[in-house]
Order: structure tokens, then sequence, then C-alpha cells
């Protein structure tokens, strides 16, 4: 049996997993490491810290199989737009590694949208101008780490989101690349050209010399140095955490869509070959870049992404705000010991709201109660909050594609509650159905490595593979769902600007 081994770095910890020919989970490790919390709103990790807990949990995997021969192929799939400088000639950051979540350039991001720079970026990055994104992050890095923009220049330093930075080290600095899933995160990357774009580069102001090569998501795109992992492997895919997750949900049609509960909701559909442009703030963004078998050249893949800020820390607010639940898992049970929310609606814009509404100055609110309101409608009206918010994005998204969509796939933490699935299926009028297996982010990497190296052979091959856990049926009817989503966009509505004054 041949396997492959897939590298899913995330935002809190790193983790393996070896998957055989079935798609089957064979073995697993994780490992938690350090997040650093400088300034309010700042949010760091350091580089060494992410490449060595990579490295510990794949050591860990090659150890524990036993015939690390049969591993056919490594998988890199990673938190995205997480930004690492590094010295080309020591293989040390530069500074920290600005996280995904950072704001500390949302100024910059204010005043280029004020110098009206918006549609242009839209227009070539899909993107919108925001602090979430590489682009102002590196150029902070330039700016704040003294002789690094000179040095940059000189061609002396390097730039990587995560995928970039886990290569370099595997391949002890022989290769610098990213796939285009991860560039199409960094405000730099033109979707349309598949390549860095001059005017972005000045408008970021960033030097080309210091850029990764872009790669497809998927071939023989480098080989491990035999000293990192005792053997040397191909390395035969990189994706962004959230493409891979859509890939091994095996949405490989246009029209197909996942959703992942996690901390956030992240939700991608497939719009096929050409970028969609949103007109509700959705993000235009790349799925994968692969082998093309019938032209023999690659084909692109595109996605429209919506990103809701409280998904799954909606609950943990519940758990370590309110203290009205133990572990996340409670929140199930003491939801389903009342029928109703009894028209209680909890809007979790604690951060603001992001798409489709993006409205930073909203925030969280609790309207509706009466004497008769306990924690239990609170807890299903948090849950009932995360399933309108996910139903609010995918309305846009099939505004945007001009497509009617038929089912919701889903993954992530929360997915495992039923009630909150039951929920979602009511509200969007739609089955939702859960895999069998909810690691779809390093399911979807070792797929596309597995078929670049043979072990599959094409997506339908993959397609056989998904095994359904369970399917949510919708049960209420159409008025019952306009009232619901209808009494809901008030409760928004009275959300909405709150912290402007
Ligand atoms: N049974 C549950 N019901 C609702 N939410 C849950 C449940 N179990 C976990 N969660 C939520 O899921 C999230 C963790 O999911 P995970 O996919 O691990 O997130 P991330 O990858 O963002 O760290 C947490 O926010 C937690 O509150
Ligand atoms: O590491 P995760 O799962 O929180 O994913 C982070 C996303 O890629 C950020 O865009």
């Amino acid at each position: 049996m041949k396997y492959i081994l897939a590298l899913d770095q995330g935002t809190t910890s790193s983790r393996a997993i070896l998957f055989d020919a079935n798609g089957s989970l064979v073995d697993s490790a994780q490992r938690e490491y350090a997040q650093h919390f400088p300034q309010p709103g700042w949010v760091e990790h350091d580089g060494r810290d992410i490449w060595t807990s990579q490295l510990e949990v794949a050591q860990t995997l090659i150890n524990r199989c036993p015939d690390p021969g049969s591993i056919a192929a490594l998988a890199i799939t990673n938190q995205r737009e997480t930004t690492v400088v590094w010295d080309r000639l020591t293989g040390e950051p530069v500074g920290p590694a600005i996280v995904w979540q950072d704001r500390r350039t949302a100024d910059q991001c204010a005043a280029m949208r004020q110098e009206g720079l918006t549609d242009l970026i839209q227009t070539k990055t899909g993107l919108v101008l925001d602090a979430y994104f590489s682009g102002t992050k590196l150029a902070w890095l330039l700016d704040n780490i003294e002789g690094a923009r000179f040095r940059a220049e000189r061609g002396e330093l390097a730039f990587g989101t995560v995928d970039t930075w886990l290569v370099w080290n595997l391949t002890r600095g022989a290769s610098h690349i990213t796939d285009v899933s991860n560039a199409s995160r960094t405000l730099l990357f033109n979707l349309h050209t598949l390549d860095w774009d001059d005017d972005l580069l000045r408008l970021f102001n960033i030097p080309r010399a210091i850029l990764p090569k872009v790669v497809p998501s998927a071939g023989q795109l480098a080989q491990t140095n035999p000293s990192v992992l005792g053997r040397s492997l191909p390395i035969a895919a990189m994706i962004g955490d959230q493409q891979a997750a859509t890939f091994g949900q095996g949405c490989f049609q246009p029209g197909m869509a996942k959703n992942t509960y996690g901390t956030g909701c992240f939700m991608l559909l497939n719009t096929g070959s050409e970028p969609i442009a949103s007109g509700h703030h959705l993000l235009t963004t790349i799925g994968w870049q692969r082998p093309d078998v019938s032209s023999a050249g690659l084909h692109t893949t595109y996605c429209l992404e919506a990103s809701v800020f409280m998904g799954g820390a909606t609950i943990q607010w519940l758990r370590d705000g309110l203290n009205i639940i133990q572990t996340a898992a409670e929140v199930e049970p003491l939801a389903l010991s009342v029928p109703d929310v009894g028209d209680t609606y909890l809007v979790p814009a604690f951060t603001g709201l992001g798409a489709p509404h993006w409205d930073g100055h909203a925030r969280g609110t609790l309207i509706g109660m009466t004497r008769g309101t306990s924690k239990a409608h609170i807890a299903r009206a948090a849950l009932e909050a995360i399933a309108l918010q996910v139903a609010d994005v995918f309305e846009a998204m099939e505004k945007d594609a001009g497509l009617t969509l038929t089912e919701l796939r889903v993954d992530g933490g929360a997915s495992k509650n039923n009630l909150l699935l039951q929920m979602q299926a009511d509200i969007l009028g739609i089955p939702v159905t859960r895999p069998k297996i909810v690691e779809t982010t390093a399911l979807g990497a070792a797929y596309l490595s597995g078929l670049a190296v043979g072990l599959w052979s094409s997506t339908s091959d993959i397609s056989a593979l998904w095994q359904e856990d369970k399917r949510f049926e919708p049960q209420w009817s159409d008025a019952q769902r306009k009232t619901k989503r209808a009494r809901w966009h008030q409760a928004v509505e009275r959300a909405k600007s709150w912290s402007e004054d």
C-alpha cells in the first residue's frame, strides 16, 4: 500500500496526517505552538516555531510508519496570508511571522481605500483591500525591521506565506516557491495573468527580488533534502487550507460548495475556470491549479469565498464569556431543551460583521428577550446565529455566481453539532451533508498530491471515495424560512454601526 503524508500547518497547531490509497486516515500527530499578542490587534507567530512544530509531527509519523519507503509523496496545506521574511543565507526569520488575524496595517489599508484603489485592487486580485492579506504585512516588515528594505532590494531576503517557508526548510533552501492558491491571498498576485503584478508591487512598495516563484498546486513541485526527514520525498502538492478543504470535500464541479465551521466559518464555492467578480464583497480566489490531462497543460479552478468571523467562536463565548456551558459539546443538549428561540436573536458581531455586511462598527446584540428567556434560548439563538450568518453569505454567493446551489458539504469542529446542521438545512432549504472524514483540509492536499504521483488517476476516483456520514434534510416551509431570515435581518440592522459614536 502507498501512502501520502499531508502536513497541515494551522493557525494554532501543526498537524501531520498519513492517508492510504483508499483515502483512509492511517495515523496522525498534532502539536500546538505559541501565539504572541504584543499589542492590541497584533497577532504574531515565531517562524521557527511554525517550522519546528511541523517538522516534529512529520518526523513522528515517519518514525511510526512501518514502511516509510511506501510514502509516495508529501502534501502541504497551510494557514493562509501569514507572512514570513527570512535571510536567504542563514535561513533565519528576520522578524516575527505576522498572522492573518493581525490588524496592524488596517490604517494603511483605510488610507489606500480613500485614495480610491479599491476597484483596481479588486479587479486585479479578487480581494478586498484589507489588513487580512499579506501585501501590507510584508511592507510593514520591510519598513520596520532595520535594514530589511535595503537588503530585500539586494535580493538578500526571502518572503513567503507558510507553504513557502515550509518548503524552503524541507529543501534546505533549494526551493523558494509558492502555489497559486496561496499567491492569490497576497494582494500582489494578478488573478488573470497568474503572475505577480508590477502595478501592485509598486502600490504596496514590494521589491520583486523578495518574492517566491509561483508554481501550480500539484505536480513535481520540489524534493525534500534527505537530511530533513531521513529520506528524500517529492513534494507533490501545496495549497491554502480552505481551498484544500474544498478539494477534500470533492467539490470538483462548478456550483459545488463547502462550509467549514471552525473558529470562523469559511464558505467556498467552485465557480469553474474563470474568476467571477463579486458584487457582494465576497472574495474571488484561486482554488487550485493542476495538470489538465486533456490539454497536457494546466487547469486553474477559481472559487468565491466568504468568511464569517464568529462561527464556533460564538460557542466559545457561551463557554468562556457567559459560562453557561462547560464544554462546546454541551451547547447541543442545552439548546435542544427548548423547542425554539422564543423570538430571541443573538447577532455575534463582537468584532464587527464580515461578508456580506463588512461593518467594522457593528457590535454584538442580544434582542427579543422576555422574562421567560433562559440560557437554553440563548444557546439556541447562538447556534441559529451561526446558521443564519452562513445563509447570508450563501445567498450572496448564489447571486454572484448566478447559480442555485442544491447541496452544502460541511466540515470543521462545530460540524459535529447535529442540531446546528439541521438548523442550517432548515434555514437554507437544501440538504447539508457531513462526510465521514472531517479532516478535509489534509485530505484535500493528500488527494492533490496523490493525483500528481499516480496514486489516483482522476478526480472521479476521488469522488468515489467521498463518504457521507450524515445528511440533514430541510424540514421548514418556505414561509418559515422567510420569516426567520427577515426577523434575523431586523436584528442585524440593530447591531450595525453601534460603535461608530
Ligand atoms: N459540539 C460543538 N458544537 C458547536 N461548536 C463546537 C462544537 N465542538 C466544537 N465547537 C467549536 O468549533 C471550534 C473549533 O473547531 P476547529 O475546526 O478545530 O477550529 P479552528 O480550525 O478554527 O481552530 C471552536 O470554536 C468550538 O467552539
Ligand atoms: O488555520 P485555520 O484553519 O484557522 O485557517 C486560517 C485561514 O487559512 C486564514 O485565511
